[in-house]
């Protein structure tokens, strides 16, 4: 299988409820470390698995709704713990329905999979992968 995989970032604050979760319960800002990965059985005719420009961009624009954001008060997350592990899939559902889409520049079916890592600090990072 070939990869590509590009990086970006996002600061955002957020509480979690839950005893499991100590101080974390309370309002605690973070910033995240998001690499997001393509991955392909094949090459395209250009010989890559997705332009890294196209890539970029799709994650950049997918990230925007999260910069800079409380996501407490995001309304799509209402009541939701917006864990390291849930935010994976978060970026990852959106950056699937990109490839679906054909707005990254290779057809969803040439592409199997993506996989999106959040970094949470330097010790601990989640991860989420799924064929598009
Ligand atoms: N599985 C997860 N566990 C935790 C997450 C998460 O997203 N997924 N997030 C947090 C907090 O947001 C924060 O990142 C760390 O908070 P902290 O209380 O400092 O966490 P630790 O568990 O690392 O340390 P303690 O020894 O429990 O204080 C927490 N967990």
């Amino acid at each position: 299988m070939f990869a590509v995989e590009v990086r970006d970032h996002v600061m955002i604050a957020h509480s979690f409820k839950g005893d499991l979760f100590g101080p974390a319960q309370a309002l605690h800002g973070a910033t995240f470390v998001i690499d997001a990965a393509f991955l392909a059985e094949s090459l395209d005719a250009n010989g890559v698995v997705i332009d890294i420009g196209r890539a970029h961009q799709a994650l950049k624009e997918v990230l925007e709704s999260l910069n800079y954001k409380n996501l407490d008060e995001v309304p799509e997350f209402s009541g939701i713990n917006t864990t390291t592990e849930f935010l994976t899939k978060h970026v990852h559902d959106h950056l699937a329905q990109a490839a679906r889409d054909n707005r990254l520049g290779r057809p969803g079916p040439e592409l199997a999979a993506i996989r999106v890592t959040i970094s949470e600090s330097h010790v601990a990072r989640a991860w989420y992968e799924a064929a598009i």
